[in-house]
C-alpha cells in the first residue's frame, strides 16, 4: 500500500499528541512515510514535536518527522494537510468570549460575537494555508476542522473556490458516538444518518441501523429524558468513563431542555447558544469562561505530558491518550487516496442538498467522500423552523466572509446585529468596537 506523507498545520495545538498517537494506530489502515508539523510558534510546537518525536521514534521508527516554522520545508512533498489552526490562541479566545459577556450577549468559541471574531482571525491563517500547499505540494489536500469551521468553509468557497479543501466538524461524531453507546452499538458506524443544517447549527433527521430498522423513537425517547447525557443505568455501567469534563457533560445533557421545540429531529447540542443564549449568559462566570477552563485543563495537561515526556526520554507511563474520536481524520485521507466512497457528514456548499435554501449557502449533510472530493445527498426540503433560523445565520457567516474580503466595518456590524444572540444593533456596535480594539493585530482594518 502507498505510504502517505501528512502536515500537521497548528503542530502546537493541544490536539496534536491524540492525532499522532490515532494515526500511529491506525497505520495498518492509512500508512505513512513522513509527519511534519507546521506552526508559526516554534517555540509552542518545539514542545509537542519534541514529545512527539519521541513517541514516534517509539512505535514508528521508520517515519520520518520533521517540524518546521519554515512553510517551504512543512509543505513540501505532501500528500495531506491537516490544519486545526488557532489564530490568536487562547489569549484570544479568552476575549472572544468576555468582550460579548460585558454586555450580556453569550460569549463563545464559534456561536455568537465571539464566533465572528474568531471567524475574522482564522480566514487570513487558513487561506495562508491553502496557497503554502498549492505552492509546495500542488497535488494535496487538506483537511480543514479550525474553527470557527462555518465561516472558515464560507470563506474557502468565496475566495478559494477551486481549492482542494474539506472542511469537517467533530460534533456531530461526538454526539453520534454517544447515541451509539446509548443504544447499545459497537460503533457510531453501525448508523446511518439523515442530517441537515449549517455547522455547529443542525438535526439528525432519520437515524437507521445498517438493516433499515428505525433508531429515532429509541433515541428520542432517550433524549427527551437525558439529552445526549447517560442514562442512570449506562453511568452505573460505565462508572465517571464518558466524558469527565463538568461543562460538556452540561452541554450534552442541557439538549433536553430545548428538543421539544422540535421533536420531531434530534439537534445538535451548541443549539444551546441560540435557544438558551440569557440561561447560557446567567450562568457563565465572565471572569472564568471556557477558555480559561481549558487553559487550566486541557492545555497544562497536555503540555505537561510533553515536557515530561522529554525529560525522561520515553513515554513510559504518559496519561497522553489516543483520540479516537479524531479516527474520522484517517477515513477522510482514506476516502480521498482509495476512493472508498465513505458517507460522511462534512461542510459542502449546497447547489440543491437542501431543496428549499440558499444554492451558495456552505451546509452540513452527509456526504460520499471519494477521490475526487465530496457528494452531497440530497436531504429534500426543511420546515419553515429550522429555514428560518439557517437563512438567519447563514446570512451572519456570509457576512463575515464579505467583511474580512472587503475590510467592510458596516458589513461587520451586520453580520453581529443580524446574529440570533445579540439583542440589538446598538449592542452590536459595542461588542463590535471593543474586538476592534482586541483584535487590532488580526483582523484587517474596517473602513
Ligand atoms: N472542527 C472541529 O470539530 C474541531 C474540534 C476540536 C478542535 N478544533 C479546532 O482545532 C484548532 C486547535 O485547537 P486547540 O484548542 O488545540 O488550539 P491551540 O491553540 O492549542 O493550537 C493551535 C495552534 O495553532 C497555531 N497557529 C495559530 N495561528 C497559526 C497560523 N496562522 N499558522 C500556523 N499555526 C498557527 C498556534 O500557534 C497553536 O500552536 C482550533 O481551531 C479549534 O477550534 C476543531
Ligand atoms: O471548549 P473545547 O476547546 O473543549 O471544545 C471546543 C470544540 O468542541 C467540539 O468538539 C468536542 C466534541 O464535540 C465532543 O464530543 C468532545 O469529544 O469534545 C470535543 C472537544 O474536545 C467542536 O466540534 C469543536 O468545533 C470545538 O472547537
Ligand atoms: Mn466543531
Amino acid at each position: 500500500m502507498k505510504k502517505f506523507s501528512v502536515c500537521i498545520a497548528g503542530g502546537g495545538s493541544t490536539f496534536t499528541p491524540g492525532i499522532v498517537l490515532m494515526l500511529l494506530d491506525n497505520l495498518d489502515k492509512f500508512p505513512i512515510r513522513t509527519i511534519k508539523f507546521y506552526d508559526n510558534d516554534g517555540e509552542r510546537q518545539k514542545v509537542i514535536a519534541d514529545a512527539c518525536e519521541i513517541m514516534l521514534k517509539e512505535q514508528a521508527p521508520d517515519i520520518d518527522f520533521v517540524a518546521s516554522t519554515d512553510p517551504e520545508i512543512a509543505f513540501t512533498d505532501i500528500d495531506f494537510v491537516m490544519a486545526h489552526i488557532r489564530v490568536g490562541k487562547y489569549a484570544m479566545r479568552e476575549k472572544d468570549e468576555k468582550i460579548p459577556l460585558k454586555y450580556g450577549v453569550v460569549g463563545q468559541e464559534t456561536c455568537g460575537p465571539g464566533g465572528i471574531a474568531y471567524g475574522m482571525r482564522s480566514i487570513g491563517g487558513v487561506l495562508e494555508l491553502i496557497e503554502f500547499m498549492e505552492k509546495y505540494s500542488p497535488n494535496a489536500w487538506m483537511l480543514n476542522y479550525s474553527n470557527p469551521a462555518a465561516i472558515v468553509a464560507e470563506a474557502c468557497r468565496l475566495l478559494k473556490p477551486d481549492s482542494k479543501v474539506i472542511n469537517i466538524c467533530d460534533m456531530p461524531i461526538g454526539i453520534e458516538e454517544r447515541m451509539a453507546q446509548g443504544l447499545g452499538l459497537k460503533s457510531r458506524k453501525d448508523m446511518v444518518v439523515r442530517y441537515f443544517g449549517l455547522n455547529h447549527f443542525g438535526w439528525w433527521t432519520d437515524i437507521r441501523d445498517k438493516d433499515g430498522n428505525d433508531l429515532m423513537p429509541r433515541l428520542k425517547e432517550h433524549v427527551a429524558k437525558y439529552g445526549y447525557g447517560p442514562s442512570p443505568e449506562m453511568l452505573e455501567a460505565a462508572g465517571e468513563s464518558q466524558h469527565d469534563d463538568e461543562s460538556w457533560k452540561h452541554t450534552f445533557g442541557v439538549v433536553k431542555e430545548f428538543y421539544p421545540l422540535s421533536p420531531d429531529m434530534l439537534p445538535n447540542t451548541y443549539l444551546k447558544y441560540y435557544f438558551m443564549a440569557d440561561e447560557v449568559v446567567a450562568h457563565t462566570d465572565p471572569s472564568y469562561t471556557r477558555a480559561n477552563m481549558v487553559m487550566d485543563g486541557r492545555e497544562k495537561h497536555v503540555f505537561g505530558e510533553c515536557q515530561k515526556i522529554v525529560e525522561k526520554g520515553n513515554s513510559e507511563g504518559t496519561t497522553l491518550e489516543i483520540d479516537e474520536h479524531a479516527s474520522y481524520i484517517v477515513d477522510l485521507a482514506r476516502a480521498i487516496a482509495h476512493n472508498t466512497n465513505e458517507r460522511m457528514l462534512l461542510i459542502v456548499e449546497n447547489k440543491g442538498a437542501i431543496a428549499n435554501f440558499e444554492p451558495t449557502a456552505m451546509v452540513e449533510v452527509p456526504c460520499i467522500l471519494g477521490s475526487n472530493g465530496a457528494e452531497p445527498i440530497t436531504q429534500g426540503e426543511i420546515p419553515r423552523f429550522q429555514k428560518g433560523l439557517m437563512e438567519q445565520q447563514v446570512a451572519v457567516e456570509k457576512l463575515v466572509a464579505e467583511a474580512w474580503s472587503e475590510k467592510s466595518y458596516t458589513k461587520l456590524w451586520q453580520a453581529i446585529t443580524l446574529s440570533k444572540t445579540v439583542p440589538s444593533a446598538k449592542v452590536a456596535k459595542q461588542i463590535l468596537d471593543d474586538l476592534i480594539e482586541a483584535n487590532k493585530d488580526f483582523w484587517p482594518e474596517l473602513g
